[in-house]
């Protein structure tokens, strides 16, 4: 884990713990008994602390956090401290990560050497805990608050050049760091180093401690639901204090983080996301025994509201990317859009000039077809008129290559409109594209599996997280939050008179984005699609009734029939958004939604309008009003959400908890320190979950959202932990 190689009067200390060097317990005793080891053997007169696989140390070992193996070792305290108080000059030859733990160990060393490229970052904040290891007394120390202020409550990544100008490194190199540390430790040899010792100096502007922790609040306050950036404000600006003071503060903040439910969720939502990429087929095919071709080019098919930034995804990637349009201008429109995004990244600094015109310069019109025949893959983003899709891509079957891949979301429409089933997969980007990083990939009955690996790579490769499921009707992710949005559409229609109560609600509760404001900004439209698309499968066509009830009555909106043929039928559909459609009212996108929005300001603004429209709903439906507990908005909006990931698991859509959590986290905005719909099952009790299902199942019949789910079910009378949730899914007959 941590090798002593002595060359003439150096040792070196080489941490080897692939793949990023985690600190974990053996690697924090081998740096103690290494430096312990330098200190007492007298040819040794300076120490270099290396990384092995081609990085510095990418901080603690996660797992470790949760999950002791009753390996009792030094802590990471003690190692920062052994190294400050070592009696021989320490320098650290830091590349590629620098971070957490790993920073705590290269700033307790008593020089840095970093290569340029070298990433650095305290993301502990992120983990709901702060660099409890004296990172937030040594960092102001050796940069200042500022700084420190600037990058531990924010958790973000900065460069080599950063590090330097704030006197976080000392020498930046192009090449070969370990020869540069090594010849810099030659040169402070025999050197007093005392002032190096990063404990014993102060922060260079305590004067402006007060302004400038008024300022971290203020830029971190959109993260105050999550404890960890409140407290790593505190401890850094406890680093105005004394040390042994502000380390006592340090201390107390980091126990009462680390034993917070927080943490724990935000640590497991870290493991989730990386275990989406860890796919499985029900015929035994995985992300380990598959191989998938690269995706080196695709085109993109249509130009919809999300084209341009699917489109910047693959340009980002530096991935050749063809739009095609049968029209110049369409194609045009997507090109202009897709710049704009990058220069608006370009604006805030995400990437450079450079990358701007590297990237933009992967994006190539097709007007012909024949332009794109030898792409990868092609993606559907054509309108939603199936028959047109068809027509498409029966065409495009004729002339691409073979091996080309379809991504389009009506999976078996598609293939069997093709000779080409198994090449056919579904991919569900989710609006803004460029921003949203969760893509949900579904496969078919008859997707190869050769096919899911390779676009389960190809969205590793676009920096998304992928989540793999099963294709059955319509997006997964939605489905799955979408049930919850029913329910406040109900609980609206039924008596709630501001639809903030239930906005603030979820909210409160970490949620990104309220209910209705969701569905504003993903519009009117998209969700009467939604609605339109259910009963289609019911035997219900929406536009047939509203036609048929527009001839026989002049104006559909005051038919008490019309809505009763949907109301009291076996099922309870949430009408009032489609008749706020109906009305105009678009969501964002045109001002008016369940809240409005002004061109200037395009934060929802409340509007009383709705009361009004929702009263002559009511009369027109004959719905008795009634009032609502703040318990009941919150179960019903949550609950009904858990109940349906255990039936996505159940029905074998998803294979593990993770992809549903990871779902609800990326796709919807769900509280990160909460970990995801199933983790808040778990934490809440199943049991508890279960008896508030079936009491609402009694209580609302026309609403099968409801409908217990059998694993749900079975976990809450059994109390089986979430670790075997999916297990007992897999093994549950077929429904
Ligand atoms: C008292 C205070 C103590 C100190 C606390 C801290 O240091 S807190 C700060 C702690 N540090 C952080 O929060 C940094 C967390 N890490 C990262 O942000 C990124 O991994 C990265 C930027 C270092 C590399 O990105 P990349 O896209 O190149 O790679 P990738 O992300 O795909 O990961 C590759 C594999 O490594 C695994 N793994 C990674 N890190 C850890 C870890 N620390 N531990 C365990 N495992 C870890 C990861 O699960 C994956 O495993 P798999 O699935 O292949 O079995």
């Amino acid at each position: 884990m941590v090798d002593y190689v002595q060359e003439n009067n150096i040792a070196t200390l080489w941490v080897n713990n692939p793949p990023v060097n985690s600190l974990s317990s053996n690697v924090r005793q081998g740096i103690y008994d290494g430096i312990a080891r330098a200190n007492d053997d007298p040819t040794v007169k300076a120490i270099v602390i290396a990384g092995r696989n081609r990085t510095f140390i990418a901080g603690a070992d996660i797992k470790e956090f949760s999950n002791s193996d009753g390996n009792i070792s030094v802590s990471l305290v003690e190692v920062t401290d052994q190294l400050e108080n070592s009696s021989k000059p320490v320098i650290a030859a830091i590349e590629n990560f620098c971070m957490g733990g790993g920073l705590e160990v290269a700033i307790s060393c008593h020089y840095r050497i970093a290569h340029h490229k070298t990433r650095f970052a305290f993301p502990e904040v992120n983990l709901g805990i702060l660099p409890g290891a004296t990172g937030t007394q040594r960092f102001p120390r050796l940069t200042s608050l500022r700084f420190a202020l600037d990058i531990i409550p924010s958790g973000r990544v900065f460069s080599a050049e950063e590090a330097f100008d704030n006197s976080a490194v000392d020498k930046i190199v192009d090449d070969k760091v370990y020869e540069a540390a090594l010849n810099f430790a030659s040169t402070v040899i025999d050197k007093d180093f005392n002032s190096r010792r990063t404990s014993k100096r102060s922060p260079p502007d305590t004067d402006l401690l007060g302004d400038l922790v008024s300022k971290a609040y203020v830029t971190n306050s959109k993260r105050f639901k999550e404890l960890a950036p409140k407290y790593c404000i505190k401890a850094v600006a406890a680093a105005a204090k004394p040390y042994d003071q502000g380390l006592l503060i340090e201390r107390d903040l980091a126990f009462q983080l680390f034993t917070s439910g927080q943490a724990n969720a935000l640590q497991y939502a870290f493991f989730a996301e990386r275990s989406t990429s860890k796919w499985e087929l029900p015929g035994g095919f995985n992300w380990k025994n598959t191989n998938g071709r690269p995706i080196n080019s695709v085109a993109i098919v249509g130009s919809g509201k999300m084209t341009a930034g699917i489109v910047t995804c693959f340009l980002r990637a530096k991935i050749r990317t063809f739009v095609f349009n049968t029209t110049e201008m369409a194609n045009r429109q997507v090109f202009i859009n897709s710049m704009n995004i990058l220069a608006n990244d370009r604006k805030k600094r995400r990437i450079t000039a450079e990358e701007y015109y590297i990237y933009l310069s992967y994006f190539t019109y097709a007007k012909s077809p024949k332009i794109i025949a030898k792409v990868d893959a092609v993606i559907d983003d054509l309108p939603q008129d199936v028959n047109i899709k068809r027509d498409i891509f029966q065409k495009l079957d004729r002339i691409c290559k073979p091996s080309t891949i379809f991504c389009t979301m009506e999976i078996e429409k598609i293939a069997s409109a093709t000779k080409r089933p198994k090449m056919v997969i579904g991919t569900h980007f989710f609006a803004p594209a460029n921003v949203m990083r969760l893509l949900e990939v579904e496969y078919g009955p008859e997707t190869a599996p050769r096919t899911v690996a390779a676009i389960m790579n190809m969205g590793k490769k676009i920096r998304k997280v992928s989540v793999l499921v099963s294709n059955r009707t319509g997006v997964v992710a939605n489905r799955l939050m979408g049930v919850g949005t029913d329910q406040a559409v109900f609980m609206l229609e039924d008596g709630i008179n501001d639809q903030r109560l239930i906005d603030n609600c979820m909210e409160d509760f970490g949620m990104a984005m309220g209910k209705f404001k969701t569905i504003d900004i993903i519009g009117m439209d998209a969700n009467v699609d939604v609605l339109r698309k259910t009963l289609n499968e019911q035997g219900y066509d929406l536009d047939e009734n509203r036609n048929m009830v527009r001839k026989s009555l002049n104006n559909f909106l005051h038919s008490y029939t019309y809505y009763a043929f949907f109301k009291y039928g076996s099922r309870r559909y949430p009408l009032f958004t489609y008749e706020l459609s109906v009305l105009g009212k678009k969501g964002e996108r045109n001002g008016y939604g369940y809240y409005r929005y002004t061109t200037e300001n395009r934060q929802p603004i409340y509007d009383e309008e709705i009361v009004e429209i929702l009263k002559n709903y009511r009369k027109r439906m004959g719905i008795q009003t009634r009032t609502f507990t703040y318990q009941e908005i919150f179960e019903r909006c949550l609950y009904s959400s858990v109940n349906e990931g255990f039936k996505i698991l159940e029905e074998k859509i998803a294979h593990k908890p993770q992809d549903i959590d990871v779902m609800s986290l990326m796709g919807y905005g769900f509280p990160r320190q909460v970990g995801g719909i199933m983790k808040f099952a778990e934490t809440t009790g199943t049991e508890r979950i279960y008896e508030a299902v079936c009491r609402y199942n009694k209580l609302y019949p026309d609403q099968p959202c409801w409908r217990p789910s059998k694993l749900l079910e079975r976990v809450a009378k059994e109390n089986i932990p979430m670790k075997y949730w999916g297990q007992i899914a897999n093994s549950m007959s077929k429904l």
